[in-house]
Protein backbone atom coordinates (compact mmCIF):
# COMPACT_ATOMS: atom_id res chain seq x y z
CA UNK A 1 0.00 0.00 0.00
CA UNK A 2 2.91 2.04 0.16
CA UNK A 3 2.69 4.53 -2.63
CA UNK A 4 5.73 7.36 -3.61
CA UNK A 5 6.23 9.40 -1.36
CA UNK A 6 5.26 13.17 -1.81
CA UNK A 7 8.12 15.83 -1.07
CA UNK A 8 7.94 19.16 0.25
CA UNK A 9 9.11 22.32 -0.49
CA UNK A 10 12.56 21.09 0.92
CA UNK A 11 11.99 18.17 -1.41
CA UNK A 12 12.56 16.02 1.71
CA UNK A 13 9.79 13.23 2.06
CA UNK A 14 6.60 14.44 3.21
CA UNK A 15 5.67 11.99 6.25
CA UNK A 16 2.57 11.24 6.86
CA UNK A 17 3.16 10.94 10.85
CA UNK A 18 6.46 12.18 12.31
CA UNK A 19 6.26 11.87 16.22
CA UNK A 20 10.04 12.60 18.19
CA UNK A 21 10.49 11.24 21.44
CA UNK A 22 7.22 10.51 22.88
CA UNK A 23 7.46 10.16 26.80
CA UNK A 24 3.81 10.01 29.08
CA UNK A 25 4.62 9.55 32.59
CA UNK A 26 1.72 9.01 34.65
CA UNK A 27 1.86 9.59 38.75
CA UNK A 28 3.91 6.36 39.33
CA UNK A 29 4.41 5.33 35.91
CA UNK A 30 6.38 6.09 32.80
CA UNK A 31 4.03 4.49 30.31
CA UNK A 32 5.20 5.95 27.14
CA UNK A 33 9.68 6.11 27.17
CA UNK A 34 10.88 7.83 24.39
CA UNK A 35 9.15 6.62 21.08
CA UNK A 36 9.92 7.98 17.79
CA UNK A 37 7.89 7.28 14.59
CA UNK A 38 8.25 7.90 11.28
CA UNK A 39 5.28 7.00 9.30
CA UNK A 40 5.38 7.39 4.76
CA UNK A 41 2.33 8.98 3.19
CA UNK A 42 0.21 5.22 2.11
CA UNK A 43 2.23 3.05 4.35
CA UNK A 44 0.07 0.96 6.37
CA UNK A 45 2.15 0.71 10.34
CA UNK A 46 1.69 -1.99 12.70
CA UNK A 47 2.24 -0.88 16.26
CA UNK A 48 2.70 -4.38 18.07
CA UNK A 49 2.76 -5.00 22.19
CA UNK A 50 1.65 -6.80 24.97
CA UNK A 51 -1.03 -5.47 27.21
CA UNK A 52 0.20 -2.59 28.85
CA UNK A 53 2.96 -1.90 26.62
CA UNK A 54 2.29 1.78 25.60
CA UNK A 55 0.13 1.09 22.07
CA UNK A 56 -3.25 3.19 22.85
CA UNK A 57 -1.27 5.36 24.70
CA UNK A 58 1.39 6.57 22.10
CA UNK A 59 -1.64 6.39 19.46
CA UNK A 60 -3.68 8.46 21.79
CA UNK A 61 -1.20 10.95 21.63
CA UNK A 62 -0.60 11.11 17.86
CA UNK A 63 -4.13 11.76 17.72
CA UNK A 64 -3.81 14.27 20.14
CA UNK A 65 -6.29 13.28 22.50
CA UNK A 66 -3.23 12.64 25.13
CA UNK A 67 -0.91 15.66 25.71
CA UNK A 68 2.85 13.91 25.77
CA UNK A 69 4.89 14.76 28.81
CA UNK A 70 7.87 14.99 26.11
CA UNK A 71 8.10 14.67 22.75
CA UNK A 72 6.39 16.63 19.54
CA UNK A 73 4.23 14.91 16.87
CA UNK A 74 3.36 16.02 13.27
CA UNK A 75 0.82 14.51 11.32
CA UNK A 76 1.24 15.46 7.44
CA UNK A 77 3.32 18.38 8.86
CA UNK A 78 0.77 19.66 11.36
CA UNK A 79 0.68 19.64 14.97
CA UNK A 80 -2.47 17.85 16.87
CA UNK A 81 -2.49 20.27 19.94
CA UNK A 82 -2.36 23.83 17.97
CA UNK A 83 -3.66 22.85 14.40
CA UNK A 84 -6.86 21.01 15.89
CA UNK A 85 -9.17 22.08 13.40
CA UNK A 86 -6.82 21.04 10.32
CA UNK A 87 -6.05 17.79 11.42
CA UNK A 88 -9.25 16.68 12.51
CA UNK A 89 -10.48 16.79 9.19
CA UNK A 90 -7.47 14.62 7.60
CA UNK A 91 -7.55 12.35 10.61
CA UNK A 92 -10.03 9.35 11.18
CA UNK A 93 -9.90 7.58 14.83
CA UNK A 94 -10.90 4.16 16.01
CA UNK A 95 -10.21 3.50 19.83
CA UNK A 96 -10.84 0.80 21.49
CA UNK A 97 -13.46 2.44 23.35
CA UNK A 98 -15.92 4.60 21.31
CA UNK A 99 -17.01 7.44 23.35
CA UNK A 100 -20.18 8.16 21.10
CA UNK A 101 -23.40 9.51 22.38
CA UNK A 102 -25.82 6.13 22.61
CA UNK A 103 -29.14 7.76 22.41
CA UNK A 104 -27.78 8.40 18.88
CA UNK A 105 -28.57 6.40 15.86
CA UNK A 106 -26.33 4.60 13.69
CA UNK A 107 -27.19 6.54 10.89
CA UNK A 108 -27.41 10.04 13.16
CA UNK A 109 -23.89 9.43 14.35
CA UNK A 110 -22.54 8.92 10.19
CA UNK A 111 -24.26 11.82 9.08
CA UNK A 112 -22.38 13.67 12.15
CA UNK A 113 -19.09 12.35 11.60
CA UNK A 114 -19.11 13.14 7.71
CA UNK A 115 -20.15 16.89 8.76
CA UNK A 116 -16.26 16.84 10.22
CA UNK A 117 -14.55 16.13 6.60
CA UNK A 118 -14.74 17.85 3.60
CA UNK A 119 -14.87 15.06 1.13
CA UNK A 120 -16.80 12.00 3.68
CA UNK A 121 -17.59 8.75 1.97
CA UNK A 122 -21.86 8.22 0.90
CA UNK A 123 -23.54 7.35 3.91
CA UNK A 124 -25.22 4.45 2.85
CA UNK A 125 -21.87 3.18 0.95
CA UNK A 126 -20.31 3.37 4.87
CA UNK A 127 -23.19 1.57 5.76
CA UNK A 128 -22.99 -1.31 3.71
CA UNK A 129 -19.47 -1.38 3.52
CA UNK A 130 -19.62 -2.44 7.28
CA UNK A 131 -22.49 -4.66 7.00
CA UNK A 132 -24.78 -1.99 8.96
CA UNK A 133 -27.59 -1.14 6.66
CA UNK A 134 -30.07 -2.81 8.61
CA UNK A 135 -28.99 -1.01 11.85
CA UNK A 136 -29.30 2.40 10.53
CA UNK A 137 -32.48 3.06 13.00
CA UNK A 138 -31.08 1.51 15.77
CA UNK A 139 -29.65 2.93 18.58
CA UNK A 140 -25.78 2.84 19.61
CA UNK A 141 -26.52 2.04 22.93
CA UNK A 142 -28.78 -1.18 21.37
CA UNK A 143 -25.99 -2.62 18.93
CA UNK A 144 -24.12 -5.39 20.00
CA UNK A 145 -20.53 -5.35 20.44
CA UNK A 146 -18.81 -6.24 17.33
CA UNK A 147 -21.94 -4.17 15.62
CA UNK A 148 -20.35 -1.30 17.53
CA UNK A 149 -16.91 -1.87 16.59
CA UNK A 150 -18.01 -2.22 13.06
CA UNK A 151 -19.71 1.67 13.89
CA UNK A 152 -15.99 2.66 15.18
CA UNK A 153 -14.63 1.42 12.06
CA UNK A 154 -17.11 2.82 9.54
CA UNK A 155 -17.20 6.14 11.83
CA UNK A 156 -13.03 5.83 11.29
CA UNK A 157 -12.88 5.91 7.44
CA UNK A 158 -15.96 7.56 6.82
CA UNK A 159 -14.07 10.96 6.11
CA UNK A 160 -11.81 9.05 3.63
CA UNK A 161 -8.96 10.71 6.04
CA UNK A 162 -5.48 10.79 4.76
CA UNK A 163 -4.33 9.42 8.42
CA UNK A 164 -6.18 6.82 10.27
CA UNK A 165 -5.67 5.21 13.24
CA UNK A 166 -7.41 1.98 14.44
CA UNK A 167 -6.96 0.24 17.57
CA UNK A 168 -7.46 -3.12 18.00
CA UNK A 169 -9.14 -3.23 14.96
CA UNK A 170 -10.84 -6.60 14.98
CA UNK A 171 -10.21 -7.70 18.18
CA UNK A 172 -13.81 -9.97 19.43
CA UNK A 173 -15.03 -9.72 15.73
CA UNK A 174 -16.38 -13.28 14.05
CA UNK A 175 -13.64 -14.38 11.17
CA UNK A 176 -16.07 -13.59 8.38
CA UNK A 177 -16.07 -9.81 9.91
CA UNK A 178 -12.55 -9.67 10.03
CA UNK A 179 -11.51 -10.86 6.79
CA UNK A 180 -14.08 -8.46 5.21
CA UNK A 181 -12.46 -5.68 7.14
CA UNK A 182 -9.45 -6.65 5.55
CA UNK A 183 -10.29 -6.36 2.44
CA UNK A 184 -11.64 -2.86 3.46
CA UNK A 185 -8.47 -1.67 4.24
CA UNK A 186 -6.75 -3.27 1.66
CA UNK A 187 -8.16 -0.92 -0.66
CA UNK A 188 -7.62 2.23 0.90
CA UNK A 189 -5.04 3.88 -1.87
CA UNK A 190 -3.07 6.28 -0.74
CA UNK A 191 -4.11 6.61 2.75
CA UNK A 192 -2.03 5.87 5.94
CA UNK A 193 -2.95 3.61 8.43
CA UNK A 194 -1.64 2.78 11.88
CA UNK A 195 -2.48 -0.43 13.57
CA UNK A 196 -2.08 -0.78 16.74
CA UNK A 197 -3.14 -4.53 17.33
CA UNK A 198 -1.89 -7.95 19.22
CA UNK A 199 -3.50 -10.22 16.34
CA UNK A 200 -0.52 -11.64 14.10
CA UNK A 201 -2.31 -12.70 11.11
CA UNK A 202 -3.56 -8.97 10.87
CA UNK A 203 -0.32 -7.43 11.15
CA UNK A 204 1.51 -9.59 8.63
CA UNK A 205 -1.39 -9.31 6.48
CA UNK A 206 -1.95 -5.65 6.32
CA UNK A 207 1.57 -4.12 7.61
CA UNK A 208 4.03 -2.63 5.01
CA UNK A 209 6.47 -1.84 8.88
CA UNK A 210 5.69 -2.64 12.11
CA UNK A 211 7.26 -1.96 15.42
CA UNK A 212 7.32 -4.10 18.53
CA UNK A 213 6.83 -2.16 21.51
CA UNK A 214 7.90 -3.43 25.00
CA UNK A 215 7.59 -1.42 28.49
CA UNK A 216 6.58 1.98 26.62
CA UNK A 217 10.03 1.64 24.10
CA UNK A 218 10.36 0.35 20.44
CA UNK A 219 11.98 -2.92 20.41
CA UNK A 220 12.62 -3.35 17.07
CA UNK A 221 11.24 -2.21 13.91
CA UNK A 222 10.92 -3.33 10.23
CA UNK A 223 8.87 -5.14 7.74
CA UNK A 224 7.45 -8.26 8.47
CA UNK A 225 9.87 -10.16 6.57
CA UNK A 226 13.08 -8.13 8.33
CA UNK A 227 12.04 -8.54 11.74
CA UNK A 228 11.60 -12.55 11.13
CA UNK A 229 14.97 -12.23 9.54
CA UNK A 230 16.17 -10.20 12.53
CA UNK A 231 15.21 -12.79 15.07
CA UNK A 232 15.89 -16.29 12.75
CA UNK A 233 12.21 -17.28 12.48
CA UNK A 234 9.32 -18.16 10.23
CA UNK A 235 6.87 -16.25 12.07
CA UNK A 236 6.04 -12.98 13.30
CA UNK A 237 4.61 -14.42 16.18
CA UNK A 238 8.32 -16.06 17.10
CA UNK A 239 10.03 -13.37 15.71
CA UNK A 240 7.88 -11.18 19.07
CA UNK A 241 8.48 -14.09 21.32
CA UNK A 242 12.62 -13.83 20.55
CA UNK A 243 12.55 -10.47 20.51
CA UNK A 244 10.83 -9.22 23.77
CA UNK A 245 10.86 -12.31 25.16
CA UNK A 246 7.02 -12.24 25.91
CA UNK A 247 4.30 -14.34 24.67
CA UNK A 248 1.56 -12.46 22.97
CA UNK A 249 -1.00 -15.07 22.95
CA UNK A 250 -1.65 -15.51 26.75
CA UNK A 251 -2.08 -11.51 26.58
CA UNK A 252 -5.37 -11.91 24.78
CA UNK A 253 -7.22 -13.57 27.68
CA UNK A 254 -6.54 -10.70 29.65
CA UNK A 255 -8.81 -8.44 27.47
N1 LIG B 1 -4.61 7.40 32.91
C1 LIG B 1 -3.68 6.56 33.34
N2 LIG B 1 -3.15 6.71 34.58
C2 LIG B 1 -2.17 5.88 35.02
N3 LIG B 1 -1.65 4.87 34.30
C3 LIG B 1 -2.14 4.68 33.06
C4 LIG B 1 -3.17 5.51 32.51
N4 LIG B 1 -3.44 5.09 31.25
C5 LIG B 1 -2.63 4.03 31.02
N5 LIG B 1 -1.85 3.80 32.10
C6 LIG B 1 -0.83 2.74 32.23
O1 LIG B 1 0.12 2.94 31.20
C7 LIG B 1 0.58 1.69 30.69
C8 LIG B 1 0.36 1.64 29.18
O2 LIG B 1 -1.05 1.58 28.91
P1 LIG B 1 -1.62 1.47 27.41
O3 LIG B 1 -3.11 1.44 27.52
O4 LIG B 1 -1.01 2.52 26.57
O5 LIG B 1 -1.07 0.07 26.97
P2 LIG B 1 -1.46 -0.82 25.73
O6 LIG B 1 -0.17 -1.29 25.15
O7 LIG B 1 -2.38 -0.10 24.83
O8 LIG B 1 -2.19 -2.03 26.42
P3 LIG B 1 -3.52 -2.85 25.97
O9 LIG B 1 -3.07 -3.84 24.97
O10 LIG B 1 -3.91 -3.48 27.27
O11 LIG B 1 -4.52 -1.87 25.49
C9 LIG B 1 -0.20 0.62 31.44
O12 LIG B 1 0.60 0.14 32.51
C10 LIG B 1 -1.39 1.36 31.99
O13 LIG B 1 -1.85 0.77 33.17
Amino acid sequence: MLEGMRTNSDQRPLLAVDAQHLVKRYKNKTAVDGISLQIAVGETFGILGTNGAGKTTTVEMIAGLRKPSEGTVRIQGLDPFTDRAKVRQILGVQLQQAYLHGSLTVRELVDLYRSFYPNPRDAAEALAMMELTDQAKTKFDDLSGGQMQRLSIALALIGQPRVVILDELTTGLDPRARRRIWGTLESLAGQTVILVSHAMDEVERLCDRVALIDAGRIVAQGTPGQLMEKAGTTTLEDAFVTITGKELTDQEEDD
